[in-house]
C-alpha cells in the first residue's frame, strides 16, 4: 500500500527545490524571528530546530506528513496498550512502567500498573538496603562495588543513565557494567574488586542470552571459588521477564525483579532493568527519572503536532532522509556524562527502524532507519569535525547542552557552551571563497599563494543542525531527553509503516555462531554447506593457535 511519503514525495521534493533557493545564512538575514519561530520548549528544556533547511510551507507540508500517516492515531494506539508490535503480537508500553498518573492501562482488558508499581516498590526497598549496609555479602560485609551482567537493551541504558548521573550517587556503590562475551570484559572488571564486597545483577530479558548467560557463570565460579558455593545467592540478584530460568540459575525469587513482554529490550531501562541506576543514585533520583519521560509521555500526547518536539525531531529526520537522501544523522553532547547517549541511540534508533519491510510484510519503497552515531563535543571537534563541516556528505546533527554544570571549575563550562553554540554556527554560515580570501589577504601572503590557499579554507556551510539547550543534566532532565528520542523513533516508524519494535536482524548472526561454535573449538569440522571464506578462517584461526 503506498504510503502517505510516497503520496507527499512530489510535493516534497518541489518545496525543497523552493528551500534551497536560498541558503540558512541567507534566511537568518531575511528573517529576525526565525530563532522565535522554529523552537520548542518544554519547561526548561529548548528545542531550537531554526538551523535547518526549512521554511514554514516545510513545515507545515512535514506535519501534514503526519497527519496523513496518522501519527497520532498510532500514538495513541501505543499509549493505550494496543498490541502494535504486530510481528511479537505484543504491546508496547514502556511509558506505563514511568507512568506516574493514576490511569490504569490496560493490556487485553487488566490493568497492568498494580505489577508496574508493586516491582517499583521492591526495587525501592532492595535499593535501600544495598545502599544502606542492610542487604550484605555472604561474610557480612557492605557492597562497596555492584556488576551489571547485561547486553544490549539489558546494558546500554543503564550503562548510560549512572554515567550521565554521576553527581547524584551520593555515596552509593562503585557502578561497573560488563556486556562482552569477550573474556578481556569481566576479567578486566573482576581483577579490581573483592568478592567479598561484589554484589553481581544478572540483567536480561529472556535470560538465554548467550554473553549474559557466559558472564554470569563466569561470575558465579568467582564468586563460589572464592568465598565457597553456599555464598552464591548472597552476591546475585537478577532482572529478567524469565521467571522460571532465573531460577534454574539459582537466584532465589526474592532477589529477582521482573518486567514483562510487552517492553522491549531497548525501551527497558525505566522498570528493573533501571535497578543498578537505583543502585548508583538512589530510588528518588531514579523516580525523578522516570517522572521526566512522564513529562515528555504527556507533552507527545497532548501538545497540537506542529509544536511537540519528538514530532518535530521525527519529521526533521524524514525531510533530510527521504527528500534528501542524507544517510547518517550525528549526536553530539556537549556534556561529557552524555559520552553514552549516542552508543544507547545506536540501539534505539538502529535496532527500531533498521528495517526494509512494511507493516504488510512488503519491501519498502523508500529510505528507512539513518546510521546514527557521536560522540561527546568538544573531543569530536579534533577529529571528525573535519568532514561535518567539509565533507562531501552533509551530516545532519543534534547538539545538546546544560545551561548549569555540575563542576564549578573555572570558564570550563563557558568555553564548553562557546564551542558547542559556535559549530553549529559555523555548520550553518559556512565561509565563502570571498571571506575566505580576504582573511588570507588580511596576512602578508603572496596573491598567487591565496589563491592556491583559499578554495580550502572555503566552508560550503548551509549544514544543518538542532540545538536541545536543557538547564542541568538531572535525573528529570535525562529521563525527558531519553524519552524524547524514543517517541522520535517512533513517529519516524509510523512514517515509514514499519514494526519499529522487533528485531529480528539480529537472528541470523546468533544463529549461525551457535552452528559455528563446536568448530570453533575443535570439537567438530565446519559444516559442508559452509562458505570457503568461513570454513578457510576457522581454518586458520586453529593452525595460529597449534
Ligand atoms: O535482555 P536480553 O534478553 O538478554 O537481550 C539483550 C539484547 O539482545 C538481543 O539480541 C536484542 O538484539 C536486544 O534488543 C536485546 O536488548
Amino acid at each position: 500500500m503506498p504510503s502517505a511519503l510516497d503520496a507527499a514525495l512530489a510535493q516534497l521534493l518541489d518545496l525543497r527545490a523552493k528551500v534551497e533557493k536560498t541558503t540558512m545564512r541567507e534566511k537568518f538575514a531575511n528573517d529576525g524571528k526565525r530563532f522565535d519561530r522554529f523552537q520548542v520548549r518544554l519547561d526548561d528544556m529548548l528545542l531550537d530546530y531554526s538551523k535547518n533547511r526549512i521554511d514554514d510551507a516545510v513545515m507545515s507540508a512535514l506535519i501534514e506528513l503526519a497527519k496523513a500517516s496518522g501519527v497520532a492515531e498510532r500514538r495513541d494506539a501505543m499509549l493505550s496498550g494496543e498490541a502494535i508490535n504486530i510481528t511479537e503480537k505484543r504491546a508496547v508500553l514502556h511509558t506505563a512502567l514511568r507512568n506516574r498518573s493514576d490511569r490504569a492501562i490496560l493490556v487485553e482488558g487488566k490493568d497492568v500498573m498494580p505489577d508496574v508499581r508493586e516491582v517499583l516498590s521492591r526495587m525501592k526497598e532492595f535499593v535501600g538496603q544495598v545502599r544502606g549496609g542492610d542487604i550484605v555479602g555472604s561474610a557480612g560485609h557492605k557492597f562497596t562495588d555492584v556488576v551489571n551482567i547485561g547486553i544490549g537493551g539489558s546494558d546500554l541504558g543503564p550503562y548510560m543513565a549512572t554515567l550521565a548521573l554521576s553527581p547524584f550517587s551520593g555515596g552509593g556503590p562503585r557502578m561497573h557494567y560488563v556486556s562482552n562475551v569477550d573474556g578481556a570484559h569481566i576479567a578486566d572488571t573482576l581483577r579490581t574488586l573483592d568478592p567479598r564486597k561484589t554484589l553481581f545483577i544478572v540483567a536480561s530479558k529472556t535470560f538465554t542470552t548467550s554473553e549474559t548467560m557466559t558472564n554470569a557463570m563466569t561470575a558465579r565460579d568467582w564468586i563460589g571459588s572464592a568465598l565457597g558455593e553456599a555464598a552464591v545467592p548472597a552476591h546475585f540478584c537478577a532482572v529478567s521477564t524469565a521467571l522460571d530460568r532465573v531460577t534454574e540459575f539459582g537466584i532465589g525469587l526474592d532477589r529477582v525483579f521482573g518486567f514483562w513482554d510487552w517492553v522491549g529490550g531497548r525501551y527497558s531501562v525505566w522498570g528493573a532493568i533501571g535497578l543498578p541506576v537505583a543502585i548508583a543514585v538512589g530510588f528518588e533520583n531514579f523516580e525523578a527519572m522516570l517522572s521526566g519521560a512522564h513529562e515528555m509521555d504527556r507533552h507527545f500526547a497532548e501538545a497540537p503536532l506542529e509544536a511537540n518536539m519528538p514530532v518535530i525531531l521525527g519529521l526533521l529526520g524524514i525531510w533530510y532522509r527521504n527528500i534528501y537522501g542524507f544517510p547518517t544523522h550525528a549526536v553530539l553532547p556537549y556534556d561529557q556524562r552524555l559520552a553514552r547517549f549516542p552508543a544507547y541511540l545506536q540501539q534505539l534508533d538502529m535496532e527500531s527502524n533498521g528495517k526494509s519491510v512494511t507493516l504488510s510484510g512488503e519491501g519498502v519503497t523508500h529510505a528507512t532507519g539513518p546510521i546514527v552515531w557521536g560522540e561527546p563535543g568538544t573531543n569530536g571537534q579534533h577529529a571528525f569535525y573535519q568532514l561535518i563541516h567539509q565533507g562531501t556528505d552533509v551530516i545532519p546533527a543534534d547538539f545538546l547542552v546544560a545551561a548549569v554544570p555540575h563542576e564549578q571549575l573555572s570558564d570550563h563550562h563557558a568555553k564548553l557552551v562557546a564551542n558547542c553554540l559556535a559549530q553549529t554556527e559555523a555548520l550553518m554560515k559556512g565561509k565563502t571563497l570571498e571571506e575566505a580570501t580576504a582573511e588570507l589577504e588580511a596576512s602578508r601572503m603572496a596573491p598567487e599563494e591565496i589563491e592556491a590557499l583559499a578554495p580550502h579554507k572555503v566552508f560550503p556551510g548551509n549544514r544543518p543542525t538542532n540545538t536541545i539547550l536543557y538547564k542541568s543534566l538531572d535525573p528529570k532532565t535525562l529521563g525527558r531527553l531519553i524519552a524524547l528520542y524514543e517517541h522520535k523513533v517512533f513517529v519516524q516508524g509510523v512514517i515509514w509503516q514499519i514494526n519499529s519494535f522487533d528485531q529480528w536482524g539480529v537472528e541470523l548472526g546468533k544463529q549461525l555462531a551457535s552452528a559455528l561454535l563446536p568448530a570453533v573449538k575443535g570439537e567438530a569440522k565446519p559444516a559442508k554447506a559452509q562458505d570457503a571464506s568461513t570454513k578457510g578462517l576457522v581454518a586458520a584461526f586453529h593452525a595460529l593457535r597449534a
